[in-house]
């Protein structure tokens, strides 16, 4: 699986320790971080592209967005086709976001969320898989509206 994870300037310390958790216990995911990497301000919707449209085409599996309450960029994430990122501040909706909706791209906020449940959230969101049936109906409803 390859994965890639961004942030805006909002949660750069949460994109680190996002990336130790992969690394540490989901060795076999190629990460990608396509930035930012300081303090310096940038603009989270930059951020959303550059990780969702390599997901959306294909060259990656999931995506990791985040931004100081994980809500500008899940909105805009969630603007390209292809894309069911969902904004998750706990493990209930991390799990139900891969089970129930397939989400292929994880939204949180660096500024809301502390590291030890950002970190349960990652590992339930890596381990739940889509469960289909039903689902799959509903989920590709959402994916129709996108050709409407
Ligand atoms: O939804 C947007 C995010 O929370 C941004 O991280 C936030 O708006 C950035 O705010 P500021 O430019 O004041 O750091």
């Amino acid at each position: 699986m390859k994965l890639i994870i961004g942030s805006d300037h909002g949660a750069v310390d949460l994109k680190e320790e996002v990336k130790r958790v992969l690394k540490e216990e989901f060795a076999e995911v190629e990460v990608e971080d396509v930035g930012t990497f300081g303090t310096e301000s940038v603009d989270y919707p930059d951020v959303a592209e550059k990780v969702c449209t390599p997901v959306a085409n294909g060259e990656a599996d999931r995506g990791i967005v985040l931004c100081g309450t994980g809500i500008g960029i899940s909105i805009a994430a969630n603007k390209i086709k292809g894309i069911r990122a969902a904004l998750c501040h706990e493990t209930y909706t991390a799990k139900m976001s891969r089970e129930h909706n397939n989400a292929n791209v994880l939204a949180m906020g660096g500024r809301t969320t502390g590291f030890e449940i950002a970190d349960e959230i990652v590992r339930t969101w890596m381990k739940t898989e889509f469960a289909g049936g039903r689902h799959e109906r509903r989920v590709n409803k959402i994916m129709a509206l996108e050709a409407k």
